[in-house]
């Protein structure tokens, strides 16, 4: 549930990312949170889809896995996510821990590429894609084989990152069996619904 201290959590861990990744120009030990707008959002569609199998592709301190967690938690729902990072894995955990919600989240730290390779058909409703860009286009026949019918895919950054998204989104949009709509929310929120 959107208690009032998760609430209060969440806004003091997306303030404190926006204050780090101000701090540092090093890439890999950015937040790189997305926006409250977008968890507000990722709420809305799990609760609204039932979604209760959800792959978060890209951890780093938990932000975007506690709107999700937060919501698969209200439907016996469960969250996988997957960071190949260490740090922003225990970053990660201790704020579920923090929030009670650990117990619904499995946080693998894993090549997010090798991870979705072996993962098994139509495991999962929604899947919420937030690391490395580049390797979408590669995971695009993986992705399609663990989503199941009616589920949705979230790419985060289609429009900040708009020219990094471009090969991937391009690939998608010439695959049958696929609805495709990018949205002007937060960093530009692409959503691909398996028809
Ligand atoms: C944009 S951040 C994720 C932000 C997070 N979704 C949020 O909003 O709080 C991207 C994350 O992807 C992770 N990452 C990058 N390449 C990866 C890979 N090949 N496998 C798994 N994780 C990866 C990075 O370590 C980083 O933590």
């Amino acid at each position: 549930m959107l208690t009032e201290s998760l609430l209060r959590q969440l806004d003091s861990l997306y303030h404190e990312g926006v204050a780090h990744d101000a701090g540092t120009g090093v890439r890999r030990e950015r937040r790189l949170n997305i926006t409250p707008d977008t968890g507000r959002f990722l709420y809305q569609l799990v609760r609204f889809g039932n979604a209760r199998r959800i792959l978060e592709v890209g951890t780093s301190n938990g932000y975007s896995t506690l709107w999700l967690a937060a919501a698969a938690d209200d439907i016996d729902g469960r969250v996988i996510s997957l960071d190949i990072e260490a740090d922003k894995q225990t970053a990660a955990s201790a704020q579920l821990a923090a929030a009670g919600l650990d117990h619904c989240v499995t946080l693998f730290r894993v090549d997010a590429s090798a991870w979705i390779a072996a993962a098994p058909d139509d495991a999962f409703d929604l899947l919420f894609l937030d690391a490395d860009r580049s390797r979408y286009a590669g995971d695009w026949p993986h992705l399609q084989r663990l989503l199941r019918r009616g589920g949705l895919i979230v790419v985060d950054n289609a429009i900040s990152h708009a020219a990094e998204c471009a090969g991937f989104l391009d690939l998608v949009a010439a695959t049958p069996g696929y609805v495709v709509e990018t949205l002007a929310l937060g960093k530009g929120e692409c959503l691909i619904l398996k028809a």
